[in-house]
């Protein structure tokens, strides 16, 4: 895996700290082990984990923001993406793993533990129910998120933990036009602004994937994330 991810990262541009590959290709291996006793990803292969997985979430480090010295929230994290990967590759990073799935969260901190990773928190909680705290609302430089929720509802999930002048960055597929000019509304409802997005290619793949880029304008409104059923029930 080490020599995929290490061309990879290259072909993004990157130029990652010396022990980044092979925390990666570590942390892969740990992945696919677990995998067989916990339900953490459908991709099995170790060339897919390092393009799907490590390189896809690494594409977020191109897209001309600065995360130098930044705190991050990646909320429904799963199995680390992308939090984990952007961690290991810009180690001066205050990492938050949020999901509401304990088994997941309490895996994550084993291999931040075996990575020996400082300044991450692996957090059990529902989205919608963290944001109420205090610590966590308007408060980071960056919310991220892949794979959780359609834009709209994602947008409520992830906001309001972004400090005005921050940006919430959500991974999203090409398909996402229509989904993001759905969103369009309730991102300015919960104190946001589109910025263009940013399209990129999986090293090694011809997979393109997109980021839809939110800047945060103004604290996100008292009332803000509402209950899950509520989100679901009532769109902004
Ligand atoms: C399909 S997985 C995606 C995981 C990871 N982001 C990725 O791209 O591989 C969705 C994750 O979001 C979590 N999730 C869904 N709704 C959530 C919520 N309201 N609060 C916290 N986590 C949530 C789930 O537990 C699950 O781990």
């Amino acid at each position: 895996m080490q020599t995929r991810i290490s061309a990879g990262l290259a072909q993004l541009g990157l130029t990652p700290p010396p022990q980044a590959a092979a925390q990666l290709a570590r942390y892969g291996q740990l992945l696919l082990e677990q995998n067989q006793v916990m339900n953490l990803t459908a991709i099995t292969d170790p060339d897919q984990v390092v393009d799907l997985h490590f390189l896809d979430c690494a594409a977020l480090l191109t897209i001309g923001e600065d995360f130098h010295k930044k705190t991050l929230i990646d909320v429904g994290t799963g199995a680390g993406f992308p939090g984990l990967p952007l961690k290991i590759l810009e180690p001066s990073l205050s990492v938050t793993l949020l999901d509401s799935l304990g088994k997941r969260v309490n895996w994550l901190s084993s291999v931040c533990e075996a990575l020996s990773l400082d300044k991450v928190a692996c957090l059990h909680a529902r989205a919608e129910e963290q944001a109420l705290e205090a610590g966590f609302r308007d408060s980071f430089d960056f919310a991220v998120s892949r794979a959780v929720a359609s834009l709209e509802l994602l947008s409520e999930l992830c906001l309001p933990y972004v400090k005005v002048g921050g940006k919430f960055l959500a991974m999203k597929s090409v398909d996402s036009g229509a989904e993001t000019e759905g969103a369009a509304r309730a991102i300015a409802k919960l104190g946001g602004r589109l910025l263009p997005r940013v399209d990129y290619t999986i090293p090694g793949t011809e997979i393109v994937h997109r980021v839809v880029v939110v800047e945060k304008i103004s604290p996100t409104p008292k009332g803000f994330p509402r209950r899950w059923a509520k989100m679901q029930k009532a769109p902004l």
